[in-house]
């Protein structure tokens, strides 16, 4: 195993909204507590109660490249975001299970079936693509950063692959799910393949502290 030679500190990647609001309360079983307010803040880059981890708090799909090429040692990204970016050169090493959704296609409530080429709008490109291609069905794939739901209700989609937790966006919406692509999404740490080497033992205890954490609060659950 190589020593950790490095004076900086290990940098966590972490996204605003409910990727943050449920981490940080098991990154506190690790010792690593924020010493500001992030909402309070324009800053990027947060100092914790720890001298050696920072954290940063950047786009939920960024939090994959950041870790990858290793402006991140680790971080927490949603295993839908995995899914689209690929997880060449980072480690999934533990299931935080929160935010947990699932990954469905979706149309509008007794839409009709369609003959030929579908059209389908997503944010999830490459998930999109590879469903259809298994399912032997074409389709054109519409790349969009967000509201998906809209696209069936103005023609621009046939079929819309999206995230569904209780289910009221799309039924406020009038659009219902066909299909499950993925039913256990849930965030998951992350780790730099490199710093799982240069920096082990720092980087394996704040996991060992994170899984006794889930384990916890599963428990009381
Ligand atoms: N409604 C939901 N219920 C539960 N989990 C969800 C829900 N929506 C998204 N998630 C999960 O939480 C992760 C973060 O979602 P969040 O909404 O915070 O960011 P985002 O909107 O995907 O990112 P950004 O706003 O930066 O583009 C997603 O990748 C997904 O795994
Ligand atoms: O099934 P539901 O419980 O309605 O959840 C699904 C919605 O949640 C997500 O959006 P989110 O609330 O995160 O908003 P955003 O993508 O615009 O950030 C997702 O994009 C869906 O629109």
């Amino acid at each position: 195993m190589e020593t950790d030679m490095s004076e900086k500190p290990l940098i966590i990647a972490l996204s605003k909204g409910r990727i943050l609001d449920e981490t940080l309360p098991l990154l506190k079983h690790a010792g690593i507590e924020l010493l500001e307010d992030p909402s309070a803040s324009r800053k990027l880059i947060f100092d914790t109660t720890r001298d050696d981890v920072q954290i940063i708090i950047i786009r939920a799909t960024d939090v994959p490249p950041y870790v990858q090429h290793g402006g991140a040692d680790m971080g927490v990204a949603g295993k839908d975001v995995l899914m689209e970016n690929g997880a060449e050169g980072i480690f999934e090493p533990l299931d935080l299970e929160i935010a947990r959704c699932k990954l469905m296609v979706a149309a509008l409530k007794d839409a009709p079936p369609v003959s030929g080429r579908l059209r389908v709008a997503t944010k999830f490109v490459n998930v999109a693509r590879q469903y259809f291609a298994q399912q032997g069905k074409q389709a054109e794939i519409i790349k969009l950063y967000g509201a998906m739901e809209l696209a069936p209700l103005v023609g621009l989609a046939d079929r819309i692959v999206d995230i569904v937790d209780t289910g009221n966006t799309l039924r406020a919406n009038g659009l219902e799910p066909t299909e499950t692509i993925a039913d256990d999404i849930s965030s998951r740490v992350v780790v730099n393949r490199a710093s799982m080497k240069t920096r082990h033992a720092a980087i394996q205890a704040i996991l060992d502290k994170l899984e006794q954490a889930v384990e916890q609060r599963r428990e009381t659950a």
